[in-house]
């Protein structure tokens, strides 16, 4: 369904300097760098499936999307969506499409959402019929109805975000592409966001591409996570099997009495400890919990004990190091 192929986008940026000689400078001559965003990206997505789309500030995921939703054309490679090239058929292309940029609204501004809404239904010709049952459905499952004849902007973010989505919804796609729209949510409306994307998902196999910085927008929605940095494909495979290559720590919080130190347990790091708990992060590959248990037994009273998978946060977090991106 979705095919990109050898991906390459770089731009050309003026170098800038500081001071009135050089500005003068810049006036008859420009020097220029290249930025590679993306090199040589690979990679398929098959109807129905949620991808998380995941990398560091300046990885090149908005780029991607931007090829992929045909705004930026690549330097070179090629990209097959739904048997159009994104760039060149765009005018046919967004109509099978749906887009949502967090940090940019495709809503008027001025004018009540509900009028952004027949003015999306003119731009993409979608029929009466097809419309309004969209726009129920939308309404009921977004929970638009006191909202939607308020001028988006006086809404607030998370109001305004559940517009977007619903609008990039309206010609029924049976693409999605999501770039960050959980940005600067609160936690509710981050909840209400990710139950939609995933009803939207398995209701009318919209399949969905994420790119999102929130770990626990993947973990709810993504089966799937591709991870790109400094523009190269670094990952690309299922959540649970990066979980179980790079997540091999155990996080373990200790109740306790007494006074004990749990600095010097081999194959454990104490992330923080108080007069009464302790966190400590335990690499599975050097040491056992059991081990571990017993030690910590043998310097203070156990109260209490409980063990959790490493947050996938910190597998992110230590990928991007050992990737050094
Ligand atoms: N229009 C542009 N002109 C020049 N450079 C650009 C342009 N768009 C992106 N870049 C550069 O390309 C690289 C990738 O940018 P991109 O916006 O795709 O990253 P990103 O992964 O979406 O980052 P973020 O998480 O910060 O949104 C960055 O170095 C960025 O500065």
């Amino acid at each position: 369904m979705i095919t990109v192929n050898g991906l390459s986008k770089s731009f050309k940026v003026a170098k800038r300097s500081s001071g009135l000689r050089n500005s003068l400078k810049a006036l008859f001559y420009r020097e220029h760098t290249t930025v590679h965003a993306l090199s040589d990206i690979s990679f398929s997505i098959q109807p129905g499936e949620i991808v998380g789309y995941i990398g560091p500030n300046g990885a090149g995921k908005s780029t991607t999307i931007k090829i992929m939703s045909g705004i930026l054309v690549p330097n070179s490679g090629t990209c097959s969506i739904l048997g159009f090239t994104p760039w060149k058929e765009r005018v046919e292309y967004v109509k099978n499409i749906g887009v949502v940029f967090g940090q940019r609204s495709q809503l008027w501004w001025d004018v009540p959402v509900i009028d952004s809404f027949e003015l999306l239904r003119d731009i993409y010709k979608i029929p009466l019929s097809e419309y309004e049952a969209n726009v129920k459905l939308l309404t009921e499952t977004l929970d638009l109805k006191n909202i939607i004849n308020t001028p988006v902007r006086q809404l607030s973010l998370g109001q305004r975000m559940r517009c977007e989505i619903a609008a990039s919804l309206l010609h029924s796609p049976s693409v999605l592409f999501l770039d960050e729209p959980t940005i600067g949510l609160d936690a509710l409306s981050k909840i209400a966001v990710r139950k939609f994307i995933k009803t939207i998902n398995k209701e009318k196999g919209v399949t969905v591409i994420l790119t999102t910085h929130d770990m626990n927008d993947i973990e709810a929605l993504a089966d799937r996570v591709i991870l790109i940095g400094k523009g190269n494909l670094l990952y690309d495979g299922k959540l649970n099997e990066l979980r179980k290559k790079y997540g091999s720590n155990k996080m373990m919080t200790v109740d306790f009495r007494g006074t004990g130190q749990f600095r010097n347990i081999y194959g454990t790091e104490v992330i923080s400890q108080s007069s009464e708990r302790a966190i400590l992060s335990i690499d599975t590959e050097k040491t056992m919990i059991s081990d571990v248990i017993t030690e910590i037994s043998s310097l203070v009273e156990l109260v209490d004990i409980s063990i959790d998978a490493q947050p996938i946060e910190e597998i992110i977090v230590e990928l991007y190091k050992e990737f050094q991106i």
